[in-house]
């Protein structure tokens, strides 16, 4: 059955929030009373599909629908989740809160808020036991970080359920634990954007040199560690110890202002804007999320590879998504969206990274015939000793391709495939791979003969695909 989840206020976060879902395969139900609300989800829906599936080495769910509601209680009516992500306003999310409960008295009530705390959002409800604060980060269809917060009389049980939504969704549910203004990441990011004003306001340096100061640096190391483990590093084999002793002391020195705000006069407010528009130079908000984006999923796919972090959240919701291989004739092996850092200096996909799909669409075979990642651990595999690709037709970051496999002989120690990589919206052939392989040892790195159940797999795949051309 498919989940519907209900987005009361379709602005930045209600518009990242309604693709995450839906790209999940989840119906969304949206209200939002501003007349231009469609047309800005419909843009950060555009950004969502382009960028989401490629986080991803499988294929993304089927979309779920997205309707526009005329009324908030169209929208809430009957939903098992109903996201708020008004503005960050009190007396408007309680009087959001009060048409929900007029119409839904069931679902999870999960507040967008930055900061508010749990206990003042339920103060005024009915059923406040269902409220928690499930607070995203932009953009919500890319990064996975949800902070989770219940309040005084939120149901325990509601954060074990919203744990297991968004990490059906792909998200890193971090639960904390205790209720405090600004929560874990909101405190952290604005200590130090409160420097960052004060360093601009006193004329210490421009925003670009700010971020400068920021993005070649430190940034780099938040990606992967947070700054307990970065400074752990810092202090060398003597560890965060070292580091205390040594750099501690500097905290009550004059590097910082940190309790106090400069004033938001409008001369403020305009120098900081003025020198933000001259550094984005002539990009616009939308060409600036485009680049943020792709970024972020070079950033997290690098992640990946190591199973770190961000990239360690990614491959386990690939891992959920990854569909148990179907012992057609011939096999689907691949189904996936091309990333944008598979493209090259010609604007399409990489010649090396034909070899790479092509790879990938034999694990799956392997792990149809049991040479699965236990029979690896156990010491027996499949190498590949010859490759002949055929590069048919250019294909781009953002195009959904398959690869169909056929298995053309499965005799002892030799498995040979052909695969055909395809457009998946009109089937064009983009590319074919004979691939030879050879079932080896892991200690001795010579050849060997298969396990009999690979070996018997091995040879009724064969049989099945027999007399199959592509
Ligand atoms: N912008 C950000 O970076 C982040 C914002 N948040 C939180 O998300 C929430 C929403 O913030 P944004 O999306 O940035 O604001 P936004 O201003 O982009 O969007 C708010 C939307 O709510 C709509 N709205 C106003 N009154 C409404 C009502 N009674 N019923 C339904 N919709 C209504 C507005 O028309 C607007 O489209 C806030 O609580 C904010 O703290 C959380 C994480 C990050
Ligand atoms: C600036 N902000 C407080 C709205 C930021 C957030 O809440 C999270 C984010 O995306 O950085």
């Amino acid at each position: 059955m498919t989940n519907t989840a209900s987005i009361i206020g379709g602005g930045v976060i209600g518009g990242g929030w309604a693709a995450r879902f839906a790209l999940n395969g989840w119906n969304v139900r949206i209200f939002d009373p501003d007349p231009e609300a469609e047309r800005k989800i419909g843009a950060v829906m555009d950004n969502a599909r382009r960028a989401l599936p490629m986080l991803v080495d499988v294929a993304m769910p089927a979309e779920g629908t997205v309707t526009f509601c005329e009324t908030l209680e169209a929208a809430a009516e009957g939903a098992a989740l109903i996201v708020e992500a008004v503005p960050e306003r009190t007396e408007i999310k309680h009087k959001v809160y009060a048409q929900i409960e007029a119409v839904n008295t069931e679902g999870i009530i999960a507040s967008s808020t930055s900061g508010i705390m749990p206990t003042e959002l339920q103060s005024q409800m009915v059923h406040p036991a269902r409220l928690i604060v499930a607070h995203p980060f932009n953009p919500v269809y890319l990064l996975p970080l949800v902070e989770l917060v219940a309040g005084a009389q939120t149901d325990a049980t509601m954060i074990e359920r919203a744990k297991e939504i968004y990490a059906g969704i792909g998200m890193y549910p971090l639960h904390c634990r205790v209720e405090i203004e600004g929560f874990l990441s909101d405190r952290l990011q604005e200590a130090l954007w409160r420097e960052a004003l004060w360093l601009l306001h006193d004329d210490v340096a421009t925003a670009e040199e700010i971020d400068a100061a920021i993005a070649y640096g430190p940034g780099l190391r938040w990606a992967q560690m947070g700054t307990m483990q970065t400074f752990h590093l810092a202090g060398g084999e003597g560890g965060m110890r070292s580091m205390l002793a040594m750099f501690g002391p500097c905290l009550k020195w004059p590097w910082t202002k940190l309790m106090d705000v400069p004033d938001l006069t409008d001369d403020f407010v305009n120098k900081v804007g003025d020198q933000c528009d001259r550094q984005a130079r002539d990009l616009v908000p939308r060409d600036l999320e485009r680049i943020r984006d792709n970024n972020l999923i070079g950033i997290i796919r690098s992640l990946k590879q190591g199973e770190w972090g961000a990239g360690a959240v990614a491959r386990a919701h690939e891992r959920q998504l990854r569909p148990e291989p179907v012992a057609a004739a011939p096999m689907i092996t691949q189904s996936r969206v091309v990333p944008v850092d598979w493209t090259d200096m010609n604007g399409h996909m990489n010649e090396g990274r034909y070899g790479q799909i092509f790879s990938d669409a034999a694990e799956t075979i392997m792990a149809a015939v049991g040479a699965d990642d236990d029979y690896v651990a156990s010491g027996l595999s499949y190498f590949t000793v010859e490759t002949t690709i055929k590069y048919l037709k250019e294909t781009h970051a953002g195009e959904r391709v398959q690869v169909r496999t056929i298995v053309t002989e499965g005799v002892r120690k030799k498995l040979r495939c052909l695969h055909e990589m395809v457009r998946a919206s009109d089937g064009e052939v983009l590319a074919t791979c004979d691939q030879f392989m050879l079932h080896v040892s892991l200690e001795t790195r010579r050849t060997c003969e298969p396990g009999p159940e690979v070996a018997a797999r091995v040879a009724a795949l064969a049989a099945a695909h027999e007399g199959l051309s592509q």
